[in-house]
């Protein structure tokens, strides 16, 4: 079955808070150990699940309540927030087989594949904000 994506509140509906926030930390539980991303998660939250991680996942709720169609007060800038992290299209490839095989876990096929879908389109979005190799500054002589 596909859930129709033209009514994205059809999915927060199904899916609910409590549902959400359970996925949302399994996948960063799967994130932070994973030897490419862990690395990359770390460096700017800290060890999880402490340091900026309860701040991170309140965030990423919001973002994902206001992408499903649900009550969200989400105003952050996701593109940004990737720039400088020195990531690219392993990264991003990585991110999505975690989400993928998370969702898989937690949710039933249609819920999985609608999540998985929109975050494959935002990847794209991302992925242009990111800047993997940052230029090397000019040394002076
Ligand atoms: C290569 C894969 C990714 C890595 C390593 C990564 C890492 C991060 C990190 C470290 C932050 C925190 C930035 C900060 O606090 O300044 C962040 C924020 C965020 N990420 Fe990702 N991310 C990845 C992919 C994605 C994808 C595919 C999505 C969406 C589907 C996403 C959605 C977000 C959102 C919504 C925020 C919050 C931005 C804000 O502050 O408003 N990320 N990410």
């Amino acid at each position: 079955m596909t859930l129709p994506l033209t009514h994205p509140d059809a999915l927060f509906a199904r899916l609910g808070d409590e549902t959400l926030r359970r996925v949302l930390w399994a996948f960063y539980a799967r994130a932070v150990q994973d030897d490419q991303l862990g690395p990359v998660f770390t460096r700017k939250l800290g060890p999880f699940p402490r340091g900026g991680w309860p701040l991170h996942i309140a965030r990423l709720e919001g973002f994902w309540r206001a992408v499903t169609g649900g009550p969200s007060a989400y105003r952050g800038q996701p593109g940004p927030a990737h720039a400088d992290l020195g990531i690219g299209a392993a990264h991003f490839d990585r991110w999505l087989t975690l989400w993928e095989e998370t969702l898989r876990e937690h949710l039933g096929p249609a819920e999985a594949q609608a999540l998985l879908t929109l975050a494959g389109r935002m990847r794209v979005n991302l992925e242009r904000h990111a800047r993997p190799f940052p230029p090397p500054t000019q040394e002076t002589p």
